[in-house]
This record gives structure tokens, sequence and C-alpha cells, in this order.
């Protein structure tokens, strides 16, 4: 793949690993009350991770861990418009969309978003056109079923199959919609239909995924992966998180996605530290 993504305005050098900051605009994510507290709190977040050295921001108006609610297109619009439009009239960073809905993906591009973070992989319809239409790169992720249904007893007969085989069929379904491979960011998706098993497996052979020739993105901070595999709470994942994201940089990992923006920094600066040394 390129040594560098082109992100709208912006370019993410790929010789080295990045951090995206979590930046979930949710009513739950910011609950003290109305919209431009929200708005306000959520410029304050993004911009704790920037200082922090974040060079992404990832901004999601629908949960999509497991169970959550299908939110509607307005109101996943309004949530993600004005975040957007402030982090891009105040921060030098790549602002992420975590979509899958049409609309926000066209109004985020409009808003100076750099990158369509889709965890259904442009599945949903019109969300392929949208994205080509914005020009924008995209990053496709591996999920079965919904989030809502998706943790119910998932089994595969071939996980790392299953997993490059779906993002194969991505990346060809994005090629004859117009989005080359050099504008592709590929994510097996931690968490989304798989057990402990699954992701440790996955996780284990980050290297399948290589000969699909794109960047890759890892998302495993706080998440169940490290609760089951410890028995921590969701408060208490720092170190595992910190562990795995270790290995997805030693694995060759580009993208880290984050909440602990901090501390994954300086695991990210450590290993750099060493991995140039003479
Ligand atoms: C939005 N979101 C939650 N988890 C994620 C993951 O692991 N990867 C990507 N690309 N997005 C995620």
């Amino acid at each position: 793949y390129p040594n560098r993504l082109s992100c709208g305005s912006r370019f993410l050098d790929l010789s080295h690993p990045h951090v995206m900051g979590i930046l979930n605009v949710t009513p739950d994510s910011f609950s003290d009350g109305g919209r431009f507290n929200r708005r306000d709190a959520a410029l304050r977040h993004a911009e704790a991770m920037v200082r922090a050295g974040a060079t992404l921001i990832d901004v999601g108006g629908e949960s999509t861990r497991p169970g959550a609610r299908a939110v509607a297109p307005l109101e996943e619009l309004e949530r993600v418009a004005p975040v957007v439009e402030a982090i891009a009239a105040e921060l030098d960073v790549v602002i992420s969309v975590d979509t899958s809905t049409p609309a926000v993906i066209r109004e985020a591009a409009r808003l100076g978003a750099g990158l369509i973070n889709d965890v259904r992989s442009l599945q949903r319809e019109g969300a392929l056109d949208a994205a080509a239409d914005t020009g924008l790169p995209v990053c496709l992720m591996h999920m079965r079923g919904e989030p809502t249904t998706m943790q119910v007893d998932p089994q595969y007969a071939d996980l790392l199959g299953e997993v490059h085989d779906f993002l194969a069929r991505r990346i060809e379904a994005c090629r004859t919609a117009g989005i080359g491979r050099e504008r592709l960011v590929l994510d097996p998706g931690f968490g989304f239909a798989k057990t402990l098993a699954h992701n440790l497996s996955l996780f284990k052979r980050l290297d399948v995924l290589r000969d699909l020739g794109c960047p890759l993105l890892v998302g495993v901070s706080r998440k169940s992966m490290v609760g089951q595999a410890l028995g921590r709470e969701v408060n208490e994942r720092l170190y595992g998180s910190l562990a795995l994201a270790a290995l997805a940089v030693a694995t060759g990992a580009n993208i880290l996605r984050v909440h602990d923006v901090a501390e994954t920094v300086d695991v990210v600066r450590m290993i750099a530290a060493v991995q140039s040394a003479e």
C-alpha cells in the first residue's frame, strides 16, 4: 500500500503507526444535558486527545457495541455534524466519521471529515455511492449480522478465511464503485460477532490480511476481549488494552483506535524508539 493515505485536505504518513482517539457523541457519552453543551464537551475531549498525540479522531453518533439499538439517520446526523464542523474549524487532525449512513457520510465529508469508518463496510443502501462521491478514504471492517444480535453464539468454520474473504469481497465492491484500493484501510473487527477465542486467534494471525495490500486499523481498546481474558471491568482494562496496542504495532498495524490516547501514544513511541535504533 502507498506510504501515505490521502485524507481530504490532509495526509496520513503511513511510515509510522497512528493513534485514533474515540469520540462517541451519543447521549450517554456526554450526559450533561443540551446539544450545545454536548458539542462543546465533545470538542474539548477531541482537543485533549489531539494534545495527547492522536492524529485521527473517530466521531460516532450511533453506538455499535453489542446489543446497541439502531439510531434514526436524522438523529445521527444531528449528533455528528456539529461536532465534525467544530473539530474541522478548531483542530489540526484527521476527522474520521464512524457511520454507515449515506447522508451522514456525505454531510461529514462536506463539513471536513477526512476518513469514513464504516463498521458495515458500506453495505447499506447508497453507502458505496456516497463514499465514492466524497473521494475520501474508507475503513472496511469485518462484522457478521448487526450489533443487536451479532454476539449470539457466533460460529465460524474458518474464521481467518471468512474475515479475509469478506474484506476481499468488500474491496472488490469498492473498486466497482470507483473507490480504489489506495483509498482503503482494513479492519478485522474485534468484538463484532466474535467470541474471545475468535478474537484471540484473529489477533494472533493479523498477518493473514497482509496480502490484501491495505493499511490495517485495529480497535480493541477496553473491549470485552480484554475483559474476558483478564476478568476486568471496563474501567480496569487499560493495561490489557496497552498490551494489545503494543502487539498490534509489533505486528504492523497502522492505526490504533483507542480511548486512552496519551498512554497508547507512549507505547507507540517507545516501540518506535527501539525499532529505529541502530
Ligand atoms: C466504531 N468502532 C467500534 N469498534 C471498532 C473497531 O474495532 N474498528 C473500527 N474501524 N471501528 C470501530
